[in-house]
């Protein structure tokens, strides 16, 4: 396990079974080019068109990060860890945030030398179920080109339900309006897990829009340079993948502070007293299907390194640089507050 100091988007990242999905490089944009600017992948991607000019390879690419800065779209890079070229691209993969409609679209398409390694099956389901845990969304919406047999597999496969069939304009077809199939998958279509809220059941009486209220308790620490420790949180977990104050749920019969306490100990290995724990704001932040009261406090001293102990990454961040990782939904309103602060 590596304490990761670095500021670099680029550790962003999310594990596909043995793929993974990390945020797309000016560096990749010759790969990209190369993979894409293929008849056979570019005639079921509704708006790229054939050939494909490099110079908007470039100017995508560019365009990713606004668009993961807005939580308008999230667009990985799929590569392969243990491949020859492990950084190097095999395809692209993203969702597109309808915020009104509660909905996300994805789209995705894969290189033609990584057909038939079940690249789009093993990422297609992992970016629905992080984007389902992860986004303020209720379902993962796809459109699909009738005459792509393989994508509808791909969906069906992994648990998306057909909804219908509608037209679309695919600009490599030329002009006109061509038929598609429609998917959708919900959490409960993925048989998807509360995040981070467990499996009880709503105690009798209690109607679904009473919801769970989940006290989580969490922490700035800021280290002597005005930096603070953002952990990603690791594979395994709701939420997978995303930046998050360290901190935890508050235990029944226990104090915030002592939840903290505690939760330092067992996460990063660090000695804090009571004292250094200043309260300094609150979190209240509907996720749909809870509600997560999250008392902020700031720390500046503590004893001991913080080590990663339940596989997160570490990073210290400068206040600046907050929003360039990608967090929780409810941690977005205390980027601009620490900002203030440091
Ligand atoms: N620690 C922390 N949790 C956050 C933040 N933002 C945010 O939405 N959360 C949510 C994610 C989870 O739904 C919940 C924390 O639950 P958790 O599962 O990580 O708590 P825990 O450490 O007690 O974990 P566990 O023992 O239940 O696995 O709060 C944040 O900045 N820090």
């Amino acid at each position: 396990m590596t304490i990761d100091l670095g500021t670099d988007r680029t550790d962003a990242a999310l594990q596909a079974g043995p793929y993974r999905l990390r945020t797309l490089l000016p560096s990749d944009a010759g790969t990209m080019h190369r993979l894409v600017n293929d008849w056979s992948v570019i005639r079921m991607l509704s708006r790229v068109p054939f050939p494909y000019p490099r110079g908007l390879t470039d100017d995508w690419i560019a365009s990713t990060q606004d668009l993961s800065r807005r939580g308008a779209a999230y667009h990985f890079a799929i590569t392969h860890p243990e491949s020859d070229d492990p950084d190097s691209l095999m395809g692209c993969i993203g969702v597109q945030v309808n915020a009104a409609a509660r909905s996300a679209t994805v789209g995705y398409w894969v290189g033609r030398p990584y057909w038939n390694r079940k690249v789009a099956s093993t990422t297609v389901e992992r970016i629905a179920r992080w984007a389902l845990a992860t986004l303020p969304i209720e379902r993962v919406a796809a459109a699909v080109a009738h005459d792509n047999p393989a994508s509808i597999a791909v969906l069906r496969r992994i648990g998306f339900r057909e909804t219908g069939s509608g037209r679309q304009a695919f600009v490599s077809r030329g002009t006109g309006d061509h038929p598609v199939l429609l998917f959708e998958a919900t959490r409960a279509d993925l048989a998807m897990d509360d995040p981070g809220v467990g499996s009880a059941p709503l105690p009798a009486g209690r109607t679904p829009e009473q919801k769970r209220v989940i006290l989580v308790a969490a922490v700035a620490l800021v280290d002597t340079d005005g930096r603070i420790l953002l952990a990603r949180r690791p594979e395994g977990k709701p939420m997978a993948g995303l930046w998050e104050f360290p901190g935890g749920k508050v235990e029944t019969g226990e104090t915030p502070e002592a939840a903290l306490i505690r939760e330092l100990d067992e996460e990063l290995g660090l000695d804090v007293a009571r004292s250094c724990l200043a309260p300094y704001t609150f979190v209240s932040h509907d996720y749909g299907h809870f509600h997560l009261l999250m008392p902020v406090y700031v720390c500046r001293r503590w004893k001991n390194v913080p080590h990663p102990r339940e596989g997160q990454t570490l990073a210290w961040v400068r206040a600046d640089d907050l929003s360039h990782y990608p967090m929780p939904e409810a941690d977005l309103p205390l980027i601009p507050l620490l900002r203030d602060l440091l």
